[in-house]
């Protein structure tokens, strides 16, 4: 592990001792003094070790060519040694970790969301492993759609004969706009395009719907239900009815390929988030007098 150092040392000047350098008579440090300075801070070489590690501008095969290089001349790993160690790490150094060690965590749990999707796309094609159950599941999209949330809410509005009931099919309906508008927002932000196995053959959609994070579906599914069980006088029964229409909706959208299995658990997620919103903001006939007047 003592080269390692060096290659990080290298890779931060993003260079190569040329090679008359290391041909050149260099002046050798006592080796008292080069311990003394590089135990003089104790988390540089820990701190390297790591750099090195995580460093992904330079290929591994550029790491050995220089490990090669610098470890053929003693004279010159001596240099390198003590140069490195009377650095001082600025401290942005410090802040490149984190990105770099986020970025492995995040293609690897990327990775893993393509592969788990791919293989749970099981009705994303009439002649996939489960095709014969698409039109079931396409049955399932169109429950958790917004246009018939949002047409049968003003119908219920429109019908509703009282005040209470008025006040909670008023606040769903925020709910199913607030949903639309928030969701279309972060498709508009992270552009993730839907997965290669998706035939784009949705029942109205808008244009940012080409985009799949988050799954609208899911988001709709899990705050409606939250809704619901929160709001509407239920049998147990139809409150597990609820439930589970909420899951298979989510499923479905990975099944029909849509969507990657993270779109679906970020946006349960947002779902329960905007709940969460609509009730800190509901919308009451004392805090919105004009709405109730009719
Ligand atoms: C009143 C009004 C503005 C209705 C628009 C309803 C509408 C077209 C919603 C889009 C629903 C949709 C296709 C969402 C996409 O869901 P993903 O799960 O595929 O993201």
């Amino acid at each position: 592990m003592t080269w390692l150092p060096e290659v990080v040392s290298c890779l931060r000047h993003r260079c190569f001792t040329p090679r008359s350098t290391a041909a050149q008579p260099a002046k050798m440090p006592s080796p008292r003094v080069t311990r003394a300075a590089n135990t003089s801070n104790p988390n540089v070489s820990g701190r390297f070790e790591f750099m090195s590690l995580l460093t992904n501008k330079t290929s591994v095969s550029d790491q050995t060519l220089t490990r090669h290089r610098t470890s053929d001349s003693p004279v010159h790993r001596k240099d390198s040694n003590s140069s490195s160690s009377q650095q001082q790490l600025p401290e942005e150094d410090c802040m490149k970790l984190n990105p770099s060690f986020l970025g492995i965590a995040l293609k690897s749990l990327l990775a893993v969301d393509l592969w788990l999707s791919k293989k749970m796309g099981v009705c994303a094609r009439e002649g996939s492993s489960w095709g014969s159950a698409r039109p079931m599941m396409k049955l399932v999209e169109i429950s958790g759609h917004g246009i018939p949330w949002i047409a049968g809410t003003i119908y219920c509005l429109y019908r509703s004969d009282s005040s209470a009931g008025r006040e909670v099919i008023l606040n769903l309906l925020f709910a199913l706009l607030l949903d639309i508008i928030l969701v279309g927002i972060v498709k508009g932000i992270v552009k993730r395009r839907r997965p290669t196995q998706n035939r784009m053959d949705m029942f109205a959609t808008f244009s940012v719907d080409k985009y799949s994070f988050p799954s609208g579906h899911a988001t709709r599914a899990a705050m409606v239900s939250r809704f619901m069980l929160n709001h509407l006088v239920l049998a147990v029964p139809v409150r597990i009815l609820v439930m589970l229409w909420a899951i298979v909706v989510s499923l479905s959208r990975v099944m029909l390929g849509r969507h990657n299995v993270t779109d679906v658990l970020f946006g349960f997620f947002m779902g329960h988030m905007q709940y969460s919103l609509v009730e800190y903001f509901w919308l009451s006939p004392n805090t919105l007098p004009a709405l109730f007047k009719y």
